[in-house]
């Protein structure tokens, strides 16, 4: 046996901690426009006045919270500089989801540690008030950034901001919110006076194409990597792979860690496209147990019905065979399948999860409509992630037969 001793071995990596998520490069790159626009929205601070309300909207991993931070940051050190009062609060409303916890949050966060107040047990006038107050008290301009603000269940906190000058709430202070949400629908479900309030910008931030992650991961590999160990194919790949991805940066980063990691634990010489390709094989597996962990047993037992399809290669299978082979499965195992209604609701949960694509066909002359389902994962990583949590229920037994 090996004697596990800890000795420092950072091939490849010069500083490691520059692949993961919570790092902000000196500069970002592939995002010249984007940024322009956002820069200019956010330019009226330093001249001493507000800026409008901001909405970024665009899917996950874009670069919205990575470009907040970027062009936050360089406005509160020239505010500094050119003498202009600038506070920013940054809140994650995925933890905060309701007007009164972000009030309670906004509060704290520009409170001294001995003025805090608890996150319960004021009516919810009360803790608006002491947000005006604190604000107030700040005076100048405050940003607040709401990221994920499609979690916020209610916009009555929105809808108070808008009006806080008007209402005569804030007289010294005065309030931009810069609201981001990868919920591409969110807008559309506030009502109209929310809406037009805090979208008086919005700035999209499109997918990144392959030639974009290029750029975004070869300014990552001169910091987190030591000189010449990448071989030349390895950003290409993790960049079409990102883009291929939903142009998501931080699925290509992570891919990119990957890959380093596991050169690393082979001792290879360089790192090379063979590890980016394990390295991918081993973070989908990852992703699928993941979402299959976060499933009910019926999900299970329906994702399970479509894996029998799938091994068959009876796929695209439509929606009323594979209700019946979830049926006989469910019953199999000794619970009460749910009704066809239900598993078609629960079908376009699955597709989100990337588990299945579900596609609507026309049945031709006759005009009906009908669903197939194909899943969208490999099988065996799916059967596996299955295999380790449907246990209990006893369909394994009943679905051998089947595969
Ligand atoms: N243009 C870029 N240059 C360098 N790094 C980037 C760039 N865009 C994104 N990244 C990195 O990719 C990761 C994800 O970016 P970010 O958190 O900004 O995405 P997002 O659009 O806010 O996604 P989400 O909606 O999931 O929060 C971060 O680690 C970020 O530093």
């Amino acid at each position: 046996m090996g004697s596990f001793e800890f000795t420092p071995s950072n091939f490849p990596f010069e500083n490691r901690n520059a692949l993961l998520d919570d790092y902000t490069p000196d500069e970002l790159v592939g995002r010249d426009e984007e940024i322009r626009e956002y820069h200019a929205a956010l330019q009226p601070a330093i001249d001493g006045s507000q800026p409008d309300n901001i909405f970024l909207f665009g899917k996950t991993g874009v670069g919205k919270t990575a470009a907040t931070r970027f062009l936050l940051d360089k406005l509160v050190s020239g505010s500094s500089e050119y003498g202009v009062n600038i506070h920013t609060g940054r809140m994650n409303c995925d933890g905060l989801d309701t007007s009164y916890r972000i009030a309670v949050e906004t509060v704290n966060a520009f409170r001294d540690a001995d003025q805090k107040i608890s996150e319960t047990g004021y009516p919810r006038s009360t803790v608006y008030d002491m947000m005006w107050d604190t604000l107030d008290d700040l005076g100048g301009l405050i940003i607040l950034v709401l990221d994920e603000i499609d979690h916020l269940q209610d916009d009555s906190l929105l809808y108070q901001l808008s009006r806080a000058r008007e209402n005569k709430e804030l007289t010294s202070a005065r309030v931009s919110v810069v609201g981001i949400s990868n919920d591409l629908s969110y807008r559309d479900r506030l009502s109209p006076k929310v809406r037009s309030s805090l979208c008086e910008r919005s700035i999209n931030f499109p997918a990144y194409t392959a030639g974009e992650l290029q750029q975004v991961l070869s300014q990552r590999e001169s910091i987190a990597f030591q000189n010449g160990v990448l071989d030349d194919g390895v950003i290409p790949l993790c960049s079409a792979y990102g883009a291929q991805e939903s142009g998501d940066a931080r699925k290509a980063l992570d891919l990119l860690l990957k890959a380093g990691d596991i050169a690393q634990e082979s001792n290879a010489s360089t790192v090379t496209v063979e590890h980016v390709e394990r390295g991918r094989e081993l973070l989908q597996r990852e992703e699928v147990t993941r979402g299959i962990l976060g499933l009910n047993d019926h999900e299970r037992i329906l994702l399970y019905a479509l894996s029998t399809f799938t091994a068959r290669e009876e796929t695209p299978v439509r929606s009323r065979k594979l209700y019946q082979r979830y049926e006989n499965l469910a019953t199999n195992s000794g619970s009460d399948a749910l009704t066809s209604r239900w598993m078609h609701d629960h079908l376009d949960e699955l597709e989100m999860l990337g588990l299945v694509s579900v596609t609507k066909r026309n049945e031709g002359s006759s005009g009906g409509q009908y669903k197939t389902i194909t899943l969208d994962q490999e099988l065996e990583p799916v059967l596996d992630a299955l295999e380790e949590t449907i246990h209990e229920s006893g369909v394994h037994t009943s679905v051998e037969s089947w595969l």
